[in-house]
């Protein structure tokens, strides 16, 4: 199985910048791995993938079994890290169309997510087209009370009950949630549905390779032997104290050098529409472990070659405040040929016999060699090629460089107490008691 790369050669940077921030980098993985930094009752993460709960991902796979056998359709219910893991991983690992494939060339059911916002047009359309399908509702919530899953749950588990009676509902809601605490929790054992748990000590965003992420993509029909296998890896390869042989510490490193140059913005670049979502995911990775004490970078995206025809000119021309991470994939899976063609109308004869991937591999060195021209940072982290060992590790990759990045910015990388503020406002004027 081949390694995760990291370079760092267009970043801008003097190697006395790397060199100065070598001491924090080791402090922080100190910290990280002795338990005793802020945050370290949410550590649970970091060992995960080799203490998981054996019997309890062994039930993963045959849930996820017998989803398939009674569903069309898994709606998975959940917000923030209860669904964009999950998410991430079935749009990078699964065919680009893959609802919308007959269900003999499906892995599993299709999947449909719910409760990630609060749009009464998008559940009643979702209800519409799930009215001649067979169902199971797949409900995710850490703590149980967050309102948009909540909302969700409610409606849909009437439609089911609706749809099937109480007794046959039951047994096509799982829960994942808290092994204790929690609304859901409760809800759970007093209706009997199966349960898996999300252990008290890893954060929603952290959660993906617990059962938050696995079941549906379990049932998504993606290999989460092979997923873990890399997450596994990930946390064996990714302890290296030697920073130079650590391409995971070099990502956290050099961000904080850029961001102690004064960038304020981090852009993760991607060439491949599947790999687009793993920028949401990122983004609730980053964005609520480090956006804390007036400090951090801004995460945010973009989906290239598209947003080149959007975004293009304000990386190359704009405020020079934002720096580039590409994530790129080596080698892809399906590819085409261009033709030539007797009349050379739209001018691309000189590209018969070339590959797409090909041209999307030159439009990414072009690219970043003009913003590189202007300026702009690009640190590039390539996968040898999309399947679940290497996004595996790739997850656990931006995981541990997000714990050690945020120890060394200063902040506690682990708890969100800005995210309560909206919260109290729109439970005060919803008249909440
Ligand atoms: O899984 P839940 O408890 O429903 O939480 C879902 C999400 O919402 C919260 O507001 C947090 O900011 C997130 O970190 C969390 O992932």
């Amino acid at each position: 199985m081949s390694k995760i790369k990291f370079d760092y050669s267009n970043s801008l940077t003097s190697a006395h910048e790397y060199e100065y921030f070598k001491p924090q980098i080791m402090a922080a993985h100190e910290l990280l791995h002795s338990g005793k930094g802020q945050g370290n009752d949410y550590l649970g993460w970091l060992h995960y993938p080799s203490s998981y709960d054996q019997a309890e991902f062994e039930r993963i796979k045959v849930t996820a079994k017998k989803i398939n056998e009674r569903a069309d359709v898994l709606i998975v219910i959940g917000i923030g890290g209860s669904y964009l893991g999950s998410k991430t991983v079935i749009d990078a690992l699964s065919h680009s169309f893959y609802n919308e494939l007959p269900k003999e060339k499906r892995k599993g059911a299709k999947i449909y997510f719910a409760g990630n916002h609060i749009s009464g047009t998008y559940l009643s359309d979702l209800l519409e087209i799930i009215e001649t399908q067979e169902v199971c509702l797949n409900v995710i919530s850490k703590s149980g009370t967050t309102t948009e899953p909540a909302i969700a749950f409610r409606i849909l588990k009437k439609a089911l009950e609706a749809k099937y009676g109480k007794t046959e509902a039951k047994d096509r809601i799982f829960a994942t949630t808290d092994a204790e605490k929690g609304a859901l929790r409760t809800l759970a054992n007093k209706e009997g549905y199966e349960t898996f748990v999300i252990p008290a000590n890893v954060g929603g965003r952290f959660s993906v390779i617990t059962p938050v992420g696995l079941l549906p993509i379990a049932v998504a029909g993606i290999d989460i032997d092979a997923l873990m296998q890399g997450v596994k890896d990930g946390e064996t390869e990714y302890s290296e104290t030697n920073i130079d042989e650590n391409p995971c510490y070099q990502y956290a490193l050099m961000r904080n050098v850029l961001y102690n140059k004064g960038k304020a913005i981090e852009v993760l670049v991607n060439y491949e529409p599947s790999m687009a979502f793993l920028a949401e995911w990122w983004m609730q990775l980053y964005g609520e472990s480090e956006g804390k004490d007036g400090k951090g970078l801004f995460p945010t995206k973009m989906n290239n070659t598209t947003d080149l025809h959007s975004m293009g000119q304000m990386i190359q021309d704009g405020p020079r405040i934002m720096f580039e991470t590409v994530v790129r994939v080596e080698s892809v899976e399906k590819d085409l040929v261009l033709e030539m063609e007797d009349q050379d109308l739209d001018g691309l004869n000189y590209l018969a016999g070339k590959k797409m991937s090909y041209v999307n591999e030159n439009a990414f060195k072009g690219t970043l060699e003009a913003h590189v021209d202007g300026r702009v940072p690009n640190l590039v982290v390539t996968i040898p090629q999309k399947d679940a060992y290497h996004f595996g590790k790739l997850l656990y990759f931006f995981m541990k460089a997000c714990g050690i990045s945020g120890y060394v910015l200063g902040v506690n990388p682990f708890d969100q107490p800005g995210v309560e503020a909206y919260k109290k406002n729109m439970f005060r004027l919803l008249g909440k008691k």
